[in-house]
């Protein structure tokens, strides 16, 4: 049977957990063909650090910060392997080695470019010790390239998938020597073998894609949490797991800011009709969240979703003019170019308020050019909490006590926006 797993960075975030991986595979009642796995714990957060210090020209923290990782990922070697750390920590050193020499080739260029050439490294790195783990505990495995296997263009930072080059390479793969392929998530190649990457936690989307161009059975996505649950449990104290759901309503939650799946990981699902199982990383056999064409559990309890480092702008034309649309595709055009994503836009005869999360390097810009031409109200510090199939009692009664700054509204989806003040710490959702 063909499977995909993929294990997110917190399922392999030390030696301990590396080692329980392997018994997780060991103990499954079916092998995987292919398990996708993550950068271990942070490292892509630290290996975006080392980028913006070494593009400053910042060379000491570039170095201290290289060192750090490395000497962080040794560590895991040894306490994995002992006495038999030589090997894998040489093939370690070898990837530091090849990220700083492409750190020197990259940092005067293109800053997307150069971040693909470096920010692969975490998942190259990830792989080659948990390959080796598994192959010396007794599971034959292959580690596999996955910037082989995925093909992209060029747009760096959010590279688009060639389907149908990706689905050669796939099905070209060998799958009859029974081992376990170990392959990276995040990460691909232009057809002519530079690294691009798939935008950040974009390892659920590679797992999908690989599920996708093998036609496998079913994708299991290992997480830190027994499965989706209807706010996220680290949050809401009464959450309570969804045990079902469909594609489309997967895809709404993930596009409001579920974090817990990625939003692109569900339409090659969905397309090829491939059953997704969201499981615990801890409690593999617990019956976790299953998520496919069946809508009939859809909309059975409300669902939460809450969005902080929100920055609500609010833009009006200076001279009493519509905000017709042509000014509304002007825009958002500017946001689809400085690649930002709005989680709330609402527009009014002379107003379009958007509620963005954005990085200040891409926020900044897009809001002084906004300004040239636009009166333009901005908040930051906000939240935007999305309820979806909920009434409006419950609303109200989440609303309590905080200042609703914008909201909209529709049959099945209501969003507010509050002071992020008024949202932190743990939430309980009204009965
Ligand atoms: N509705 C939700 N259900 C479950 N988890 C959620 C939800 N919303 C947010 N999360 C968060 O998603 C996290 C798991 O997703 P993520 O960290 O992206 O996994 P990965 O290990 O694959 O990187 C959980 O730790 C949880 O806090
Ligand atoms: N390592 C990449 C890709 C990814 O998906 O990671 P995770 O599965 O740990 O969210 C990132 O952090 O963005």
């Amino acid at each position: 049977m063909t499977q995909v797993f993929k294990f997110g960075g917190a399922s392999i975030r030390g030696a301990d957990a590396i080692r329980h991986l392997g018994r997780l595979l060991a103990d499954f009642p079916e092998r995987p063909l292919a398990v996708v796995i993550s950068a271990m714990g942070q490292t892509t957060d630290a290996l975006e650090a080392l980028l913006g210090g070494g593009r400053a020209g910042e060379a000491s923290d570039y170095r201290n910060r290289l060192a750090t990782l490395r000497r962080d990922h040794l560590d895991v070697v040894d306490a994995l392997f002992g006495s038999e750390a030589a090997p894998v920590s040489r093939r370690v050193e070898a990837l530091f080695d090849e990220l700083d020499a492409l750190h020197r080739t990259h940092a005067n260029g293109e800053r997307p470019l150069h971040y693909d050439q470096t920010v692969c490294f975490g998942e190259l790195l990830s792989t080659t010790i948990v390959s080796a783990w598994l192959e010396a505990s007794g599971i034959a495995t292959r580690w596999q390239d996955a910037r082989e296997l995925v093909v992209t263009d060029a747009c760096h930072q959010a590279a688009n998938v060639d389907w149908a080059a990706t689905t050669e390479r796939l099905q070209r793969l060998r799958r009859d020597d029974g081992r376990l392929l170990v392959t990276q998530g995040f990460i691909a190649s232009t057809p002519d073998g530079v690294t691009t990457t798939l935008g950040r936690e974009g390892s659920d989307y590679s797992a999908a894609i690989l599920a996708h161009c093998l036609d496998a059975e079913r994708l299991t996505l290992c997480k830190d949490v027994p499965g989706l649950f209807n706010a996220d449990p680290r949050r809401f104290d009464n959450a309570v797991q969804l045990d079902h759901l469909s594609y489309a309503e997967a895809i709404e939650l993930a596009w409001h800011g579920a974090k817990v799946i990625h939003p692109k990981a569900l339409a090659p699902l969905q397309r090829k009709a491939i059953p997704l199982t969201l499981r615990s990383f801890t409690q593999p056999r617990a019956p976790g969240t299953a998520i496919d064409a069946d809508t009939r559990h859809d909309g059975e309890i409300p669902v939460l979703i809450l969005r902080e480092g929100q920055t609500l702008l609010e833009l009006r034309p200076r001279d009493f003019a519509f905000m017709d649309e042509a000014r509304q595709h002007h825009i958002l055009g500017g946001l689809v170019e400085a690649g930002l994503h709005a989680g709330m836009i609402d527009a009014g005869a002379m107003r379009l308020s958007l509620c963005l999360d954005g990085h200040p390097d891409y926020l900044e810009p897009l809001v002084a050019a906004f300004r040239a031409d636009y009166r333009v109200t901005r908040r930051d510090d906000l939240a935007l909490l999305t309820v979806r199939h909920g009434d409006a009692a419950l609303l109200e009664a989440l609303s309590e006590g905080r200042e609703c700054l914008a909201e909209r509204g529709n049959a099945d989806t209501a969003q507010r926006v509050f002071p992020g003040t008024r949202c932190r710490g743990r939430w309980r959702i009204p009965n």
